[in-house]
């Protein structure tokens, strides 16, 4: 490796920790005129020696060539929809069914707020990012790959070693709410449409055939779940131990979720998060609980396409504001 293919490799792994520092472990390290300072003279090496460009360098984040349309991808697990409750005695019922099917089992809850977005799929195969879909109707999504790649806390590549050679990771992009209201004033100011809610912002920005424009709009991801697993790594047996694996990886996991072990621990969860969702920086609409082990899951099941062993439990509906 020359000279300058080494001084790249390292400015490239060094903007990558940059962003695992800032966007999974919430904690920046260096200040923004130092990673600027860093991106641009990666930009600049890539300059001088295209030949030495690499596609899945943190400096390609900016989108591409647009497409004619969108590829459809047949996920190989179905992507779930969750069954829903809306009260404590739902939650109880339905929790007290789960320990009657696992034989009074003890088990515990995998607790998560339930992001207001879009549910993507992340496959990662040799720790790169190779392809990107939406959930569409559970069976067969859309190939938002180039899109995907524009998304600032979505990795490129996973960090460390001790990853499957082959990984599907599944979670929410959003819109957080400070990048909502800046992109409709900004539209108010130029005359163009809004939005009439984050979501509907996610998944604008996130179905454009123009991946340059996604690449312009304030998007995030939060990792929830994985997909297809395949090669050999370190298995865990616990939803939430395979979240935290991720977050190692260099997956961004929402800091609200936690495991709790008893009902009343999983409602007064609920309350935490339904008190503080105004001051949380993205929109949320209820908290989604999973039975913590993985073992205990698969013996569970689905019935028809949702879980037996997860639920969204909602906030009651807030009134709707009309712009
Ligand atoms: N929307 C959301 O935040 N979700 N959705 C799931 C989910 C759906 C199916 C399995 O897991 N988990 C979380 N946190």
């Amino acid at each position: 490796m020359s000279d300058i293919q080494s001084e790249m490799a390292a400015l490239s792994a060094q903007i990558e920790e940059f962003n695992y520092q800032y966007y999974v472990l919430d904690t920046p390290t260096v200040p923004d005129a130092e990673y600027d300072r860093v991106m641009q003279r990666l930009r600049a090496l890539e300059e001088q020696n295209p030949e030495l460009l690499q596609s899945d360098s943190p400096t390609q984040k900016v989108g591409g060539q647009a497409l004619a349309a969108f590829e459809q991808v047949a996920h190989e697990v179905p992507m779930l929809s969750l069954d829903n409750v809306f009260n404590d005695e739902d939650f109880v019922a339905f929790a007290n069914r789960i320990e009657e099917r696992l034989d009074g089992a003890a088990f515990s809850f995998c607790c998560e707020p339930k992001l207001d977005g879009l549910a993507v799929s992340l496959l990662y195969e040799n720790g790169r990012l190779v392809r990107a879909a939406t959930r569409g109707d559970g069976q067969t999504g859309e190939n938002i790959t180039a899109n995907a790649k524009t998304i600032t806390s979505v990795p490129l590549k996973l960090r460390g070693d001790d990853f499957p050679p082959r990984l599907e990771v599944r979670g929410e992009v959003f819109m957080p709410k400070a990048g909502f209201d800046a992109l409709n004033q900004r539209a108010r100011q130029r005359d163009e449409k809004q939005f009439a809610n984050p979501r509907n912002a996610a998944a604008g920005s996130l179905r454009q055939l123009d991946s340059r424009i996604t690449a312009k709009r304030p998007l995030a991801f939060y990792a929830y779940s994985t997909g297809v697993i395949e090669g050999d790594y370190a298995a865990v047996s616990s939803h939430y131990e395979q979240l935290m694996q991720l977050k190692s990886w260099g997956l961004p996991v929402s800091p609200e979720v936690k495991r709790r072990d008893s009902q009343n621990d999983v409602i007064a969860y609920y309350r935490d998060i339904m008190e503080r969702r105004a001051a949380l920086p993205y929109e949320i609409d209820g908290v989604v609980l999973k039975v913590d082990s993985l073992a205990q899951q698969n013996s569970l099941g689905f019935v028809s396409r949702a879980p037996r062993w997860a639920t969204a439990f909602k906030f009651p509906a807030e009134e709707e504001i009309t712009l």
